[in-house]
């Protein structure tokens, strides 16, 4: 059962349903990108370009070197070492990686991000007909891997071999193309051989595999069986890259029949063969439960001091539409202070416009952000909080412990956002992001080290990198009258390559350790 928070799954939770949010990142609406299925990108573009089907032909690309009897490869996000390869022609992968290397962090693998992106392309482009149970817990590759994409130029014994090694029979590898080749097309400034490629009027020389090529639909299959097909990898130009002809053919036309007979049988086998395409990954990885949108999750939570020795809390909660009713339902949080003292109970509200959700049906509930606030004083302080719904969507009372120990939220160590902020200077014409960040700090005689962390990439030149630490140690700045507490500031400056990925504030002593983790920048006010 799901406890907050929970590094593994939070970040992609919100990617995955709270695409609409009052927040920014990481539910920064990444399906935004690719809403239509084509997205805006193609609009700017002056069309040619399917973001989603750019999303989906990467996830699969990354898979298709995977070795399952070896336990090797898959969804990896090694294709992001791999695109100067002759196999992996086309801005569609970079365009991919930009789009989704801004939620990349130490908690969110790429190749889970590159999951994600086939799982909202897919749920986006069947306006919610395929929704893909998506698991977390990819590990990224630390290099290339071995080459072994299907080209449209090799024979047939030579593709059924690569899908056999990827983990697909032959029926399976006519569904699996069909299902790929449902949305987007082929470009003929990466592929003149198969289209033709005429000066590039902005479409990039795009032709589709089929009359809907924003919807994921079965239209590949059906007007392939029709003959009245324009799938250039089906009927092309050039005999020799005809592979759809031949994978479709590799049983007799068979299933591309059974395909096209039945949209709805197209769908559902569409959302196995691609849960099967995404969850291939390295036998060494162990996937996660498949994830499901949580119930009741705390989003943004502050403490501030006030000049009289009180500490202001407050913060947000999310909580899906059915499990509250945001007409009839009373929320209350019930705070547990750090001395055992009681502390009054705080009523939550919520109003217009605090709502969120997915962007195309079927992918999750709507969400509804209620907002609390309350006022403690400093000595009592805040350890954790419970959260009571009453008169729910159920009509019942429940209350939401987070597995019986509360939310934890405590004023040992908090970054207080109203008094940092973040800019941007340049240097020697090199561009930084600058952090300030000013901290409280409850009993700081009891730490020989407090520190502001923000993890940057090893290499920051590289297409992916590992995390390292970029560490700081905060200085006091001054006691909070009337309180335990101390402010300490620190202020960290690296080139913008280094990405404003969430910082830590860490104090260690001999009595232990305590720490606030993750922060986003987003709650730093932007100083220009
Ligand atoms: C023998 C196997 C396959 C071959 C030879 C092949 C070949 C191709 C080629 C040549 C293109 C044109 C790319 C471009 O011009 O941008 C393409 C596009 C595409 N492929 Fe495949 N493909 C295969 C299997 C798959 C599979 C299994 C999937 C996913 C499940 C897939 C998904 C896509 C998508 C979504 C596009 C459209 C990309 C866009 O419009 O930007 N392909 N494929």
């Amino acid at each position: 059962d799901y406890v907050w928070p929970n590094e593994e799954i939070d970040d992609l939770e919100a990617i995955l349903y709270e695409q609409q949010s009052i927040f920014g990142a990481p539910g920064s609406d990444l399906a935004s990108f690719v809403s239509g299925c084509s997205g805006f990108g193609e609009g700017t573009r002056g069309g040619g370009r399917n973001f989603g089907a750019e999303w989906l032909r990467t996830a699969y690309h990354d898979m298709a070197t995977a070795d399952v009897n070896a336990g090797t490869g898959g969804v990896d996000a090694s294709i992001m070492f791999e695109t100067d390869r002759p196999e992996n022609p086309g801005k569609g992968f970079s365009e991919t990686f930009g789009i989704f290397s801004g939620a990349y962090t130490t908690r969110t693998s790429m190749a889970d991000l590159l999951a994600a992106a086939a799982v909202i392309s897919v749920g986006t482009c069947s306006n919610g007909k395929v929704i893909i149970p998506f698991k977390a817990g990819r590990v990224d590759a630390a290099g290339p891997g071995p080459s072994g994409v299907p080209q449209p130029q090799e024979d047939l014994a030579s593709h059924t071999a690569s899908f056999a090694r990827q983990g697909f029979d032959v029926s399976e590898m006519i569904a699996l193309v069909a299902c790929g080749h449902s949305i987007g097309g082929v470009h003929g400034v990466d592929f003149p051989e198969i289209v033709p490629n005429p000066p590039n009027t902005g479409t990039d020389n795009m032709v589709t595999f089929d009359t809907t090529n924003d919807d994921f639909d079965n239209k590949v299959a059906t007007e392939f069986v029709a003959n009245i097909t324009q799938n250039p990898l089906a009927f092309g130009q050039n005999e020799t890259t005809r592979s759809d002809f031949r994978i479709f053919n590799a049983d007799g036309g068979k299933v591309i029949s059974q395909l096209a007979a039945s949209n709805d049988y197209f769908l559902s086998t569409c959302t196995t063969m691609l849960e099967r395409m995404i969850n291939t990954v390295p036998r060494s990885v162990k996937l996660t439960d498949v994830l499901n949108p949580i119930a009741v999750k705390p989003r943004n939570l502050f403490i501030t001091p006030n000049a009289d020795g009180t500490l202001y809390v407050n913060g947000f909660i999310r909580i899906t539409n059915t499990t509250v009713d945001a007409s009839k339902s009373q929320v209350f949080i019930h705070p547990k202070s750090r001395s055992g003292k009681p502390l009054p109970v705080a009523t939550a509200t919520t109003k217009q416009g605090m709502s969120g959700g997915c962007d195309y049906p079927n992918c999750g509930p709507g969400l509804i952000f209620y907002m609390f606030n309350t006022t403690i004083s400093a000595e009592d302080g805040i350890s954790s909080f419970t959260i009571e719904i009453q008169n729910d969507a159920a009509g019942k009372t429940s209350q939401y412990d987070n597995g019986g120990s509360g939310f934890p939220f405590s004023d040992a160590i908090q970054p207080l956002f109203s008094l940092s902020n973040q800019t941007q200077l340049t240097v020697d014409n090199v561009n930084y992001n600058q952090l300030n960040v000013t901290a409280l700090v409850l009993n700081a005689e009891d730490f020989s080290d407090i520190s502001l962390i923000i993890p940057v990439p090893v290499n920051f030149t590289a297409p992916l990198s590992p995390w390292t630490q970029s560490k700081v140690s905060m200085k006091p700045l001054s006691k909070v009258p009337g309180t335990n507490h101390t402010l300490y500031t620190a202020s960290w400056k690296a080139e913008l390559a280094a990405r404003t990925h969430p910082f830590d504030i860490v104090a260690t002593g001999n009595k232990g350790t305590v720490s606030s983790l993750y922060n986003t920048w987003d709650n730093v006010p932007f100083v220009f």
